[in-house]
């Protein structure tokens, strides 16, 4: 195949979206009004999609922002308030309303999202039912606004254009960025410096604006809308349907599911009225059995040449030729004052202390060993101080302020960072994505997205994950994936690194190529670093002191070599028996 028909094939989707402005022109009455609900079906699949796809929620009652731009246009235009306002009312309603109903319903997650939101359809259209005075109950709404079909077909592809451009430009945006990072993971996503709720508060209200747009432009080419019409169970789930079939968070997963799915029904509903739902029903049932991620991603797809890249998630890899450029953001000088400062920290679990009374001091570019048995409170006590957990007693204080009232985030841009015991890298970005969160959600010196990009080169290649750079993270070995999270944690620009329990799984060698790792980035940043390791030869080539907890109190500190021959701490590890023996 020449190479102008593969290009003519790359940019299908768009030719396709070209072809429906010529409907009008060329097509029959029928036609128009049969594109125009494709497209209207394109503009809620899209904007669902932003929520679903790209940020990891499920939500099923967007059609209930559908039916209120609906009633929202239809009120405003009887009552004349002309075309331009009613539409401005039908985008603004829907996008206050989510923003209201986000403070609940992000409290909560998973399926027990996906239920909450799809009680809205319910409930809204209860409410259409019986605000009689204002939606004129079960007798509905007939709009005296005459139908334009040229200016509605004009407006709902332009709006359906514009929900591609969004999606388009979600991949190639910080906030875009924001979205992936909280699908992949929430608490890692705060630990890079994201505020998550206003993000997915922005995302679920833009998504509820398109569709409040939708629902209007709907209404005024029905003429018509009663509670069913615009609320109806039997009609909200079908553009979730159809951008899941295409292939949901893919560019043009929702367009294939509307038009595959819109025209299946379309031609079920004139040639099979009795069964037709029946049949809808069982073919995306098998869809879901034999296509999970949707069409585009089958093996059929993914496996065709020319069609394989619709079936990939854009990933940017920027490529940088000769020098590495380097982090604009200046290194800031150590601080005089103690970096963190923990004093009679305390963290319970019912009856179960984990941190019990811990207080200690961390000095600028100190570095610290935190060791002791398993379950002896060290990730518990990271887990505070990062204010994953909020703690029972005590105080934690970071360069003075105390921690308290701090969120996550805001954590990370008081200058902690982080790394895991069970590293949490996104999983589904890739190793350049991952350092390049860190570099634009900092708080000192944030990048702008492209400038992230590059840069991140520089920290892959700091961490020896330079040669990986476009893999994505979840294809990472272990080892890759702790030096992933370091680089990250390393680009956020911390002043204090909690690094938790690196060593295990790694082989000697890598243990020690990564505390070479540690030592070049507490003399380049002036860091000041707690490492939880279990393997004290480890320790010994870093540490300046060793602190030992045993059931979440602080048993001993000291030098390595104190602490390893600390009969306290022996009988810790290994028991009274061990003690003994080790006196003898
Ligand atoms: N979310 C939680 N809910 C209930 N108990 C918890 C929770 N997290 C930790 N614990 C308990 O708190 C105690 C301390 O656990 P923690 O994971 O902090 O220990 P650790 O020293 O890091 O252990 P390891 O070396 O095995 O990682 C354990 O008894 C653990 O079971």
């Amino acid at each position: 195949m020449s190479a102008t028909s593969r290009r003519y094939i790359n940019h299908l989707p768009w030719l396709i979206l070209a072809a429906a402005a010529f409907v009008p022109v060329l097509g029959s009455s029928y036609a128009v009004s049969f594109t125009f609900t494709l497209l209207s079906a394109l503009v809620l699949a899209q904007s669902w999609d932003w929520l679903g796809g790209k940020t990891g929620y499920t939500n099923l009652g967007h059609f209930a922002f559908f039916g209120t731009g609906a009633y929202s246009f239809a009120i405003s235009a009887s009552a004349g308030l002309g075309l331009i306002p009613s539409l401005a009312l039908a985008a603004l309603v829907p996008m206050l309303l989510a923003l209201v109903l986000a403070f609940p319903l992000f409290r909560l997650r998973g399926n027990y999202f996906a239920f909450a939101t799809l009680a809205l359809i319910p409930l809204f259209e209860l409410l259409a039912l019986n605000l009689v005075g204002l939606t004129q109950g079960a007798n509905g709404i007939a709009l005296t606004i005459p139908r334009d079909m040229g200016m509605l077909y004009g407006l709902v592809l332009a709006l359906g254009g514009i929900s591609i451009g969004v999606s388009v430009w979600l991949d190639h945006s910080r906030f875009g960025y924001a979205l992936k990072a909280i699908r992949n993971d929430e608490q890692a996503a705060e630990t890079c410096g994201i505020r998550i709720l206003p993000a997915k508060m922005a995302v679920f209200a833009l998504g509820a604006l398109f569709a409040g747009l939708a629902g209007a432009l709907q209404a005024w080419f029905l003429g018509y809308i009663d509670p069913h019409t615009v609320f109806g169970l039997d009609v909200a789930l079908g553009p979730i349907a159809m951008a899941l079939f295409g292939g949901s968070g893919l560019l043009w997963g929702p367009l294939l599911g509307v038009i595959i799915l819109g025209t299946l029904h379309n031609y079920l509903i004139t040639n099979l009225s009795v069964l037709q739902t029946a049949a809808y029903g069982l073919l995306i049932l098998l869809i879901g059995r034999y296509m999970p991620g949707g069409m585009l991603r089958s093996i059929w797809v993914s496996r065709l040449p020319l069609l394989s890249h619709y079936s990939r998630e854009h990933h940017e890899q920027p490529q940088v030729a000769g020098q590495l450029p380097q982090d604009p953001a200046p290194i800031e000088t150590v601080p005089a004052t103690a970096v963190l400062s923990s004093q009679g920290a305390i963290k319970r679990f019912g009856g179960n202390t984990a941190v019990n009374s811990v207080t200690l001091e961390v000095q600028p570019g100190d570095v610290i060993g935190l060791v002791g048995p398993n379950g002896s409170g060290k990730t518990t006590f990271f887990n505070c101080v990062s204010r994953v957990y909020t703690l029972d007693g005590g105080r934690i204080s970071f360069a003075g302020v105390d921690l308290a009232d701090k969120r996550r985030d805001q954590v990370a841009h008081l200058g902690i960072g982080r790394t895991y015991q069970i590293p949490r890298p996104f999983s589904d970005l890739s190793t350049l994505e991952n350092i390049a969160v860190a570099l634009m959600f900092r708080a000192h010196h944030p990048l702008h997205h492209a400038q992230a990009l590059r840069v991140a080169h520089s920290y892959a290649a700091q961490v020896g994950l330079g040669g990986k750079t476009a893999t994505l993270a979840q294809d990472l070995s272990l080892q890759d994936r702790k030096l992933l999270e370091l680089a990250r944690a390393l680009a956020s620009r911390p002043r204090l690194l909690l690094v938790d329990e690196v060593a295990s799984g790694l082989t000697p060698a890598e243990i020690a190529s990564f505390v070479e790792l540690l030592k070049t980035a507490r003399d380049t940043y002036g860091l000041s670093i707690i490492w939880v390791e279990h393997i004290f030869w480890a320790l010994a080539k870093i540490v300046d002191r060793v602190v030992v907890l045993e059931q979440g109190s602080l048993l001993a500190q000291g030098s390595v070599n104190d602490i390893v021959h600390d009969p306290k701490v022996i009988e810790a590890y290994f028991g009274a028996k061990g003690a003994e023996k080790e006196g003898k």
